[in-house]
């Protein structure tokens, strides 16, 4: 008597979420064993993260770099499901949704990924631009545009946060508004890009001089207003004036993970085993920002994107493995390296033994990228529109 397929249920179209869907369903099942895959996300299009800040400098459109699910999912077999997951019964093994759907599962990958704490500084929920989602760009763009067309000579942003979406942000927009713009970028500890390789540390703090951005470190905020900025820098406070402030402060774990009774750490990431599993849960598999997770080696595998894609061929692997009664493979990360864009024509690149900066490594890390889009289909779009490009723009002079 035929079975019904098992239904694997993915939370989160992210770099996690998105790419263990796409590996699962290109791993060779018997006909008769063909799970039902599903993909929940609450937006309409996958977001490739690294590229949002060439968004805001017009180098990249929207569709190069958030195509929608429906595209990518095109001949796939993957059922897609915009909505926004509200609750998970793990006794019950059903996931509810906003909208009141329930889905049950056989298999679930948790990958909803983290949000930008704006709670932590009066005044940062209304007046603090996060930079995360397709949607906080185009606010930012938004603001950015009335600020462009006030008649003032400078435009004063404050960045908070000089991590790496901090660096490269502040390296774009100074490009993006040349001498108009006037940038401050405030850091609590005591140096930028704590956690990254001395050769980029040292390129971002180059890229950062050359545009005359004032570096605010081992500097706190205390409140922030619709036109003013007041800061803590060793117990001496200053209230200053500020048309912009953009907030780039890490990553906290998604809510709804948060509250799932699960064996979490300090930050409230799921505590996994190296196959990927959530302990105690062998139906579980959580990647990508919301895991804590120790490799085969037992090395703490970074919440970064590079990360949660390689996760994902583990996950994919693994779900398989479990429904064909196949030995699981336990996670071995690999530090690749690290890039970073700064500026319009400038980027940083450390990996597979090279330290690479200035344009070649520009050209290097947007061809890295592209290599690293989620399907052979858009990888073809986007690099003929890259080659394209450059020969539609002299023609239209
Ligand atoms: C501006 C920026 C630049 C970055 N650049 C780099 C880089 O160069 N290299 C690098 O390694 N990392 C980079 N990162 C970090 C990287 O984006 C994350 O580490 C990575 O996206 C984590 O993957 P994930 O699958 O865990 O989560 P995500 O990719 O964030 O995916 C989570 C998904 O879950 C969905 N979701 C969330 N909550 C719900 C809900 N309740 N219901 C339904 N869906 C939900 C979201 O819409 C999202 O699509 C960058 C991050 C930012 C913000
Ligand atoms: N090019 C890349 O590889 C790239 C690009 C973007 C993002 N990412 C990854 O994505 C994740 C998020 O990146 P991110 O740049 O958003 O975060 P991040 O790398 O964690 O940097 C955030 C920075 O803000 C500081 N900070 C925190 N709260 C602050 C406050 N209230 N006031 C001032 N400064 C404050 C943090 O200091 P403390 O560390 O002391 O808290 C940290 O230096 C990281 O894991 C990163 O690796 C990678
Ligand atoms: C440092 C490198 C990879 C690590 C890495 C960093 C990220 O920020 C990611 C973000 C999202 C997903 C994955 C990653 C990630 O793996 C890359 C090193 C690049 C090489 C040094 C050379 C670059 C040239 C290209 C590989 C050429 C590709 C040509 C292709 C046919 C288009």
């Amino acid at each position: 008597m035929s079975q019904q397929p098992a239904r694997i249920c993915i939370l989160g179209g992210g770099f996690g979420g998105l790419y263990t869907a796409l590996r699962l369903s290109q791993l060779p099942w018997e006909s008769n064993q063909k799970p039902e895959i599903i993909l929940v996300d609450q937006n309409d299009r996958f977001l490739f993260s690294p590229l949002l800040y060439e968004l805001l400098t017009g180098e990249l459109q929207t569709w190069e770099i958030a195509p929608p699910f429906a595209e990518l999912l095109q001949n796939t077999g993957i059922r897609f499901c915009q909505a926004a997951v509200s609750d998970i019964d793990i006794d019950k093994m059903h996931v509810h949704l906003q909208d009141g759907v329930d889905i049950e599962y056989d298999r679930l990958v948790l990958a909803l990924g983290g949000e930008t704490p704006l709670d932590m500084v009066p005044g940062a929920t209304s007046h603090a631009y996060p930079f995360r989602t397709i949607t906080d760009a185009y606010r930012l763009e938004e603001r950015l545009r009335i600020l462009t067309e006030l008649a003032a000579e400078k435009i004063r942003i404050a960045i908070i946060g000089a991590g790496y979406s901090g660096v490269e942000l502040a390296c774009k927009l100074s490009d993006r508004l040349g001498d108009r713009g006037r940038f401050r970028l405030v850091e609590l500890s005591d140096q930028i890009l704590r956690t990254s390789p001395d050769f980029n540390r040292e390129a971002a703090q180059k890229a950062l001089e050359k545009r005359g951005i004032f570096l605010d470190l081992e500097t706190k905020v205390e409140s922030i207003t619709q036109d003013s900025i007041t800061l803590d820098y060793k117990n001496q406070v200053d209230t200053i004036p500020v048309d912009l402030v953009i907030w780039t402060v890490g990553t906290r774990v998604n809510p709804v993970v948060r509250s799932l009774p699960f064996k979490q750490n300090q930050r409230g990431q799921i505590s996994t085993i190296p196959t990927l599993q959530v302990i105690d849960y062998p139906h579980i598999f959580a990647l990508g920002d919301i895991a804590d997770c120790q490799d085969a080696e037992g090395q703490q595998v970074p919440a970064t994107a590079q990360s949660a894609f390689q996760q994902a061929d583990y996950t994919a692997w693994n779900i398989w493995a479990s429904l064909t009664n196949r030995p699981l493979l336990p996670f071995r990360y690999q530090q690749l390296g690290e890039m970073m864009a700064l500026g319009i024509d400038n980027a940083t690149l450390t990996g597979l033994g090279m330290k690479l900066d200035g344009n070649f490594a520009y050209i290097a890390r947007r061809l890295a990228y592209l290599y690293r889009m989620p399907t052979l289909d858009h990888q073809l779009k986007v690099g003929f529109n890259w080659l394209a490009r450059p020969i539609i723009d002299s023609l239209s002079k």
